[in-house]
């Protein structure tokens, strides 16, 4: 998968894609990550990018221009067609069901805003879909389109080893994952349960599943709701729900 980024800070997203699994990702060649900065298609003396809002009012918006010049300058740089996105608050939210249809893709084009964002033709005239990592405010679209990246790296064939795909599946079947104990047993703020101690591996699944059941329950109802819950998941959670103080 190729993912280039449209951003003023290029070196920010290089810098998080230099690191762990995407940079691993991207040594196995699963995955490429390319910046490009529109200032660097900035016209004049003073390579404006940015400009103040029509209608009056705080901040300054990008110039449609230098992020044009830069989207096409990126277009070009590949022969597959790219999926355009926009990360912003006023985006859809991004799941874990549009990370994986997003990670089938073979090219993703992310469009970073700043300021107070980007002009609207702009995205009327060059984005397929907006997205927002949360409902929250963040000055860039960097850190969003980091969050993203290291997503849909995690989901290319090769990416992961076993152990760390095990840590993806939990939250696949869209349920929390289980508590997690390492050694040593005793220690001064618990012990481990004896179930994880007993080498019963069917037991130990069963004890996990339940956990993230109960956890999912507990912590995020809302999504136990959207989880294909089997017929004697649903019961369980039923008795558990039955006796559970809350
Ligand atoms: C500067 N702002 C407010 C802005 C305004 C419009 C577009 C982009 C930005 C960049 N900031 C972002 C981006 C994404 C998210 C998110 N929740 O995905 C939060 N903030």
């Amino acid at each position: 998968m190729r993912v280039d980024v449209v951003s003023l800070f290029p070196e920010f997203v290089a810098q998080m894609a230099s690191h762990g699994v995407v940079a691993r990702a991207q040594e196995r060649g699963l995955l490429g990550v390319h910046g490009w900065n529109p200032r660097d298609y900035a016209e004049g003396n003073y390579r404006r990018v940015d400009d103040r809002p029509f209608g009056g009012g705080p901040g300054m918006v990008m110039l449609i221009d230098p992020l044009r010049a830069a989207l096409e300058a990126a277009r070009a740089a590949d022969a597959a067609e790219a999926r355009v996105i926009y990360l912003t608050p006023q985006g859809t939210p991004l799941t874990q069901d549009k990370v994986k249809e997003l990670a089938g893709r073979s090219r993703l084009l992310l469009l970073c805003g700043r300021y107070e964002g980007v002009d609207e033709r702009l995205v009327e005239a060059e984005v397929d879909e907006e997205l927002s990592i949360g409902d929250y405010v963040l000055s860039g679209g960097e850190l969003a389109a980091a969050v993203l990246i290291d997503a849909v790296a995690r989901l290319q064939p090769g990416a992961l080893n076993d152990a760390e795909s095990a840590a993806q599946d939990s939250f696949e079947h869209g349920l929390l994952d289980c508590p997690h104990y390492t050694r040593p047993v005793e220690h001064a703020l618990g012990t481990v349960p004896d179930v994880l101690l007993s080498g019963n591996h069917a037991l130990i699944d069963a004890w996990r599943r339940r956990q993230a059941l109960l956890r999912t329950w507990l912590r995020r109802p809302d999504l136990v709701d959207k989880a294909a819950l089997g017929p004697e998941e649903r019961q369980w959670l039923e008795q558990a729900a039955a006796t559970s103080p809350e």
